[in-house]
């Protein structure tokens, strides 16, 4: 079998950045001002505190106005939804998004579910989840969103493909599964509990890996030829002393890449989508909010 490609999603994170950009400028001349996105961060969670930073930095790259709010760790429960109201009645906020997980005393679906479902820009609220099982236009969990493009890219049309994906995640796996069942593929939605895991991946054209252990998923488990998408982040201990912890999917990528016709490499696959569907869907929110047509491109 010829090499697999990589999935280069850092590059084409940063063309569909670069197109939210350029659409910016017109929404700003209907609107007299710029899209904005307010991040919540409850805790000091470290590499929680990464991801926001990057996602400020990000929305104002792309002309957007950035509105970071953190809470404290011990945050009540009235704190952090009497916080996303007020972004809810806020003009100036069309997309508002709370940094998960968040620490274990609060209850995330009851925090999620104050935030106003059109400044949604997570997907995350009961009736964006809603919308999207009953295949109404809504606004759609980032990191399932980017990894649709990237198989969509490699792929074209996934009519009638058999996919697995691994996880059954609030953040991922359930909205992947919907999102590959309305693109027509036929949808596997496997987890810890699933009977005989090789054998049901071995059967996909399409294998979404969003399951948090580290290079579980290996070479032979996979169809010759099959799309894979690593969606997990871990950081494996660290060796020694100075040396720092390795970042790996949960794909075992050594095994993997042989078999595959393509596959997303960890760091630099889906974690750049991430952050570049949020933009995108914050534009989306954006000029639906202000009853404008969506945007074209992106
Ligand atoms: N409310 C949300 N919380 C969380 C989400 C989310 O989509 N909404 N996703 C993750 C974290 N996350 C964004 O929040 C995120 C994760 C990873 C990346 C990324 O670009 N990863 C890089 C590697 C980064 C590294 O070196 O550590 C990559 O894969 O190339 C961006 C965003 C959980 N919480």
């Amino acid at each position: 079998m010829t090499a697999a490609a990589v999935i280069d999603g850092k590059a084409f994170a940063a063309a569909l950045r670069d197109r939210i950009a350029a659409a910016v400028p017109d929404y700003q001349a209907a609107t007299g001002r710029a899209p904005g996105l307010a991040v919540v961060l409850v805790g000091d969670d470290p590499a929680s505190a990464v991801y926001v930073g990057s996602k400020g930095k990000a929305t104002i790259a792309a002309g957007m106005e950035s509105f970071e709010y953190r809470l404290p760790a011990d945050a009540a429960q009235e704190d952090v939804e009497a916080l996303l109201k007020q972004l809810n009645a806020d003009e100036k906020v069309d997309g508002i998004l709370l940094q998960l997980p968040l620490p274990s005393h609060l209850d995330e679906q009851a925090a999620v579910g104050t935030i106003d479902p059109n400044k949604d820009v997570d997907g995350l609220t009961p009736v964006s989840t809603g919308r999207l099982a009953l295949g109404i236009d809504g606004l759609v969990p980032c990191t399932p969103l980017g990894s649709l493009m990237l198989l969509q890219d490699q792929l074209g049309d996934l009519s009638g493909l058999e996919a697995v994906v691994i996880g059954r995640s609030i953040l991922v796996g359930k909205p992947m599964a919907q999102l590959l069942l309305g693109a027509n593929c036929t949808v596997t939605l496997a987890h810890s509990r699933t009977r005989d895991l090789p054998d049901i991946v071995r059967r996909a054209d399409i294998v979404v890996a969003a399951v948090g252990r580290a290079e579980m998923v290996k070479g032979d488990w996979l169809k010759p030829g099959a799309v894979v998408i690593d969606v997990g982040i871990n950081r494996l201990a660290p060796a020694g002393e100075e040396t720092k912890g390795r970042l790996v999917g949960d794909v075992d990528y050594g095994s993997a890449e042989p078999h595959v016709r393509a596959i997303t490499p960890v760091p630099g696959g889906v974690g750049p989508m991430t952050i570049a569907c949020l933009l995108r869907n914050t534009l989306v929110a954006a000029h639906r909010r202000a009853g404008l047509p969506d945007p074209k491109g992106v």
